[in-house]
């Protein structure tokens, strides 16, 4: 059976939604647990409490808020969390030692994920027990958590490297004292998708079990797949996946993989790309452009054939359309555009050219991409015009910029001429940046109602006197435009941009910008 468009609904020989194959996935979110370990990342109550309701609001099942055991800030972070009173199950991690299920209790959870060791190494080396003991006591712990109502998933850590009879011992004895369900736990991300399917196939035989893959061999979501097809029901990640060492699988990557290839239903698609970013930013671990999903590039195309063929036909060059995961497709000018979509481009901003024109202007495109440049919108334009013989007439130019930051609170002030007219601000900021770009949204008049829509800053020269590029791309209504500007003044070149994004945004209107 094939969905229509080639892939088989078959997983690894057996089939998800088939006969004895989870039809009902749900996902569990570690984001802010195992997420949280990844090195240097530190996230506020605050925080914590914005990420929780985000993954509520896109649908998560169960959302694992930390490990109360590391101390009173983490449980004053999961009262938070709790607090909210969200539709999901809210969970602490719990190491297999009642005082740890305590201080979770203390938190107001739903419920905990109890790890205990399952291979020989985390047994007796790691915790310095028996084989016996340590079913023994995961027992008692099942069972005391149970007794105070709690939801009991209990993990193997480490249960990729595990004798697999002993797996199946140790989890099915905490299954049999209550445990609500088992994770079959690639702690290390040392597994093979087979391997994979041989430890879950027979866990899943004993009863609910999750799944808690890591990318170190970069398999965390074949290997999700894999657990899956073998009959687990429920999947641990985190958003861009983020974690320890390598990270532990995205769980945006394992929505749309079910979705697009299996038809099955996860969480609230259109929710990821902005719980990206919010992950991205509150974690301080950027985002490749790469990266599936959610990266920079993941729906820009650059080179001609593909642009052309986007043109014609806009899934000719995706597999889902960007909107499914609430994004906006992009072209993008290089060393590698053609015709079709340079002319796309001066068409989105009002422009038509001759074919000889075109021809010229392509040439010219392509030069700048061959010298690894980025073209943008006010490259193009630039092009444009000077092979077509006109003149810029700018209505915005900057004519002086003064910023002061030390001490006491940046201030920036700012002369432009707007239509003729000579404009004057002064505002404060954040830093000496923010303060100019805020006296210059000023200067433009908020009726001008740009939107700044990101900013970039590379350094092109090393050494602390580097000239800096700045990249903004603005909008005003439908109309995006990206420019740069380059200057050893990080302030200055921030605000040439964003007054040069802004002057070719009002270009060819009538309106006035009016001073409000
Ligand atoms: C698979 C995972 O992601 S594991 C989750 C990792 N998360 C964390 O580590 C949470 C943050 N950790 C912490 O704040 C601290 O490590 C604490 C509070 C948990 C413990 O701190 P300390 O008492 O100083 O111990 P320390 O960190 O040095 O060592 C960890 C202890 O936990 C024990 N432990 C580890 N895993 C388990 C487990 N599954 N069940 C029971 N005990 C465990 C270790 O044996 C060790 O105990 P020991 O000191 O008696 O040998």
């Amino acid at each position: 059976m094939t969905d229509g468009a080639g892939n088989s609904a078959g997983l690894f020989g057996s089939g998800l939604g088939s006969s004895g194959r989870p039809e009902d996935v749900q996902l569990l979110d570690t984001t802010l647990r195992d997420g949280e370990q990844a090195p240097g990342v530190s996230l506020t109550p605050e925080e914590k409490a914005r990420i929780a309701r985000a993954l509520d609001d896109a649908g998560v099942d169960v959302i694992e808020a930390g490990s109360a055991v590391t101390g009173p800030g983490e449980r004053e972070t999961i009262s938070r969390v709790t607090d909210l009173d969200l539709d999901a199950t809210v969970t602490s991690f719990a190491r297999g030692v009642e005082n740890d299920i305590d201080l979770a209790m203390d938190c107001g959870v739903d419920g905990i994920n109890l790890v205990v060791p399952a291979s020989d190494k985390h047994i007796e080396d790691k915790i310095g027990t028996t084989h016996a003991e340590n079913v023994a006591q995961t027992v008692e712990l099942v069972e005391y958590a149970r007794d105070h109502g709690l939801w009991v998933e209990v993990i193997g850590e480490d249960g990729s490297r595990a004798d697999l009879d002993y797996l199946e011992e140790l989890l099915g004895a905490a299954l049999e004292a209550g445990a609500d369900r088992v994770c079959y736990a690639d702690t290390v991300g040392h597994a093979t998708p087979d391997r994979t399917i041989e430890a879950v196939s027979r866990l899943a035989a004993l009863g609910p079990t999750s799944t808690h893959t890591h990318d170190d061999l970069g398999l965390a979501v074949t290997n999700v797949m894999a657990s899956l097809a073998a009959g687990a029901d429920l999947v641990h990640g985190t958003i861009n996946g983020v974690g320890e060492r390598a990270g532990n699988v995205a769980l945006e990557e394992v929505a749309i993989a079910l979705d697009h290839g299996y038809g099955i239903e996860t969480m609230d698609l259109t929710k990821v790309y902005d719980l990206a970013q919010l992950i991205a930013s509150k974690t301080g671990i950027p985002l490749a452009p790469n990266k599936a999903v959610v990266g920079e590039n993941a729906f820009t195309h650059e080179s001609g054939i593909h642009t052309d063929g986007t043109l014609k036909d806009e899934s000719m060059y995706e597999p889902y359309p960007p909107e499914k995961v609430g994004r906006e497709r992009r072209l993008a000018l290089g060393k590698h555009a053609g015709r079709a979509g340079v002319e796309a481009t001066l068409n989105e901003h009002g422009i038509d050219v001759e074919e000889d024109e075109l021809r010229e202007i392509v040439a010219r495109v392509k030069e700048i991409g061959e010298r690894g440049k980025r073209v943008t919108d006010a490259d193009l334009l630039t092009i444009a015009e000077d092979v077509q013989g006109r003149e810029r007439e700018r209505r915005v130019e900057l004519l002086d910029l003064t910023a002061v930051s030390g001490s006491d609170v940046p201030t920036a002030s700012i002369r432009l001429d707007v239509d003729g007219e000579v404009r004057e601000e002064a505002a404060t900021g954040t830093g000496p940046v923010d303060a100019a770009m805020q006296a210059a949204e000023a200067a433009l008049s908020h009726t001008a109602d740009a939107q700044l829509e990101s900013y970039h800053v590379d350094a092109i020269t090393g050494g602390h006197d580097a000239v800096v590029t700045v990249e903004v791309e603005m909008s005003r209504g439908d109309d995006h435009v990206t420019v740069t500007a380059s200057e050893a003044d990080i302030t200055r070149a921030s605000i040439e941009a964003m007054v040069d994004a802004m002057d070719r945004l009002v270009a060819g209107e009538d309106t006035v910008i009016a001073d409000d």
